[in-house]
C-alpha cells in the first residue's frame, strides 16, 4: 500500500521495540498478565477507509481505562452536564489513577475527575439501563458505531479476573457511596465497571474511534453525529488534562495530542480535524502508561507536527 505513513511508521516501530524492555505488563489484574511484552502496534485512520498499520494491529486488547472517555460520553449523553460535574469534578489530581488520598482530604469527597478510577466509577453509576446488560449493551452499541466495527464485545475472562480482585476499587467505589457521590448496589457497579474495562477493540478500532473523536464526534462514513460536539470537546479537554493520569503535563508537552491510555497497554490518540490514533504496546512505566506507545506518539507528533499546541 502506497501512503504518506506507511514506511515511517515501520521505522518508527522498530525504534521504539526498545523502550518495551524498560516496561512492565500489568499483572495487578491477573489476566493482563498473560500479554506479551515485546507487542508493539499501531494503526492510524485518516477518514479515507485507508488504515495505516504497522506491527500485530489486527490483535485485541481490553480497553481498560479508555473506556473512561467513551463512559464520560455517554453519561453526558444520558445525563448531562449539571447531573456528572455534580458527581465527578475537572481538575487533574496528580496522583495515580487508582489513588484513594484526595478522596479523603477533599471536602466534599468528590473525585476530581472522570479519568481516574474513582471517578470513573461515579460516571459509570450514571449510564442509563434498568440492569448491567442493559447499560452494558448500550455501551457496546456506542462503541460499534464509533469504531465501525459491529463484532466488538467483551472479554469474560478478564472482565472475571478483574472482578475477583478489584479490592482497591470496591475500597473506592463504598467509600463514595458512604459519602452520597454514589448510589446503588456497588458489587453491580462493579459489575458493569470491570466489564466495561474488557470490550475488546483492535489498534484499527481505536484509530477510527480517535478519528471520530477528533471531528466532532462525527462518523466520517455515515456523517451520523454519534457525540454532540459539545460533549467531543469535552472530553478531548479531559484526555489532555488527565488522559495519561500523573503523566498528562509531561505528554502534553512532550506529545500535544489529546490521549487515552489503560493499563493493557493501549492508548487512542484524536489529532483535531486530522487523524485518529491506535497504540497497543503493553509494556507499561511506573505509572501505568505504555512506555513505546507513548514514545511512537512522541515521533508521530514530532514527525507529522500533530502538537495541537
Ligand atoms: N489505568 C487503567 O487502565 C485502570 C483500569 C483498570 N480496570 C482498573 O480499574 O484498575
Amino acid at each position: 500500500m502506497v501512503c504518506r505513513y506507511g514506511e515511517d511508521l515501520k521505522d518508527m516501530v522498530k525504534q521504539v521495540k526498545l523502550y518495551t524492555k524498560n516496561g512492565k505488563v500489568a499483572d495487578y489484574i491477573p489476566a493482563l498478565a498473560k500479554a506479551n511484552t515485546n507487542d508493539v502496534a499501531v494503526a492510524i485512520y485518516d477518514g479515507n477507509d485507508i488504515c495505516f498499520s504497522e506491527g500485530n494491529y489486527d490483535k485485541k486488547f481490553t480497553l481498560q481505562s479508555i473506556s473512561k472517555v467513551l463512559t464520560l460520553a455517554l453519561a453526558l449523553i444520558d445525563c448531562g452536564e449539571n447531573i456528572v460535574f455534580n458527581k465527578v469534578g475537572m481538575e487533574p489530581t496528580g496522583d495515580p489513577f487508582n489513588s484513594i488520598a484526595k478522596l479523603e482530604s477533599l471536602n466534599p469527597s468528590k473525585p476530581l475527575n472522570p479519568m481516574i478510577n474513582a471517578g470513573a466509577l461515579a460516571v459509570s453509576s450514571l449510564i442509563k439501563g434498568k440492569t448491567t446488560g442493559e447499560k452494558l449493551d448500550r455501551l457496546v452499541n456506542f462503541i460499534k458505531k464509533l469504531s465501525g466495527n459491529e463484532e466488538i464485545s467483551y472479554n469474560q475472562e478478564v472482565a472475571q479476573s478483574e472482578f475477583e480482585t478489584a479490592d482497591l476499587n470496591r475500597a473506592l467505589a463504598y467509600f463514595m457511596k458512604q459519602h452520597g457521590v454514589i448510589t446503588g448496589d456497588i458489587e453491580e457497579l462493579l459489575d458493569f465497571y470491570t466489564k466495561q474495562c474488557a470490550i475488546e477493540v483492535s489498534c484499527n478500532d481505536l484509530a477510527r474511534i480517535g478519528f471520530a473523536l477528533a471531528h466532532e464526534g462525527c462518523h466520517p462514513m455515515t456523517k451520523e453525529q454519534i457525540i454532540p460536539r459539545e460533549i467531543a470537546r469535552l472530553v478531548k479537554t479531559f484526555m489532555v488534562t488527565c488522559g495519561m493520569y500523573n503523566a498528562s503535563g509531561e505528554f502534553a508537552i512532550r506529545v500535544g495530542i489529546p490521549a487515552k491510555s489503560g493499563v493493557s497497554g493501549g492508548i487512542v490518540g484524536a489529532v483535531p480535524h486530522k487523524i485518529g490514533i491506535g497504540i497497543y504496546s503493553p509494556a507499561l512505566d511506573e505509572k501505568g502508561n505504555s512506555l513505546a506507545g507513548m514514545k511512537l506518539l512522541e515521533l508521530l507528533s514530532d514527525r507529522y507536527q500533530l502538537s495541537i499546541f
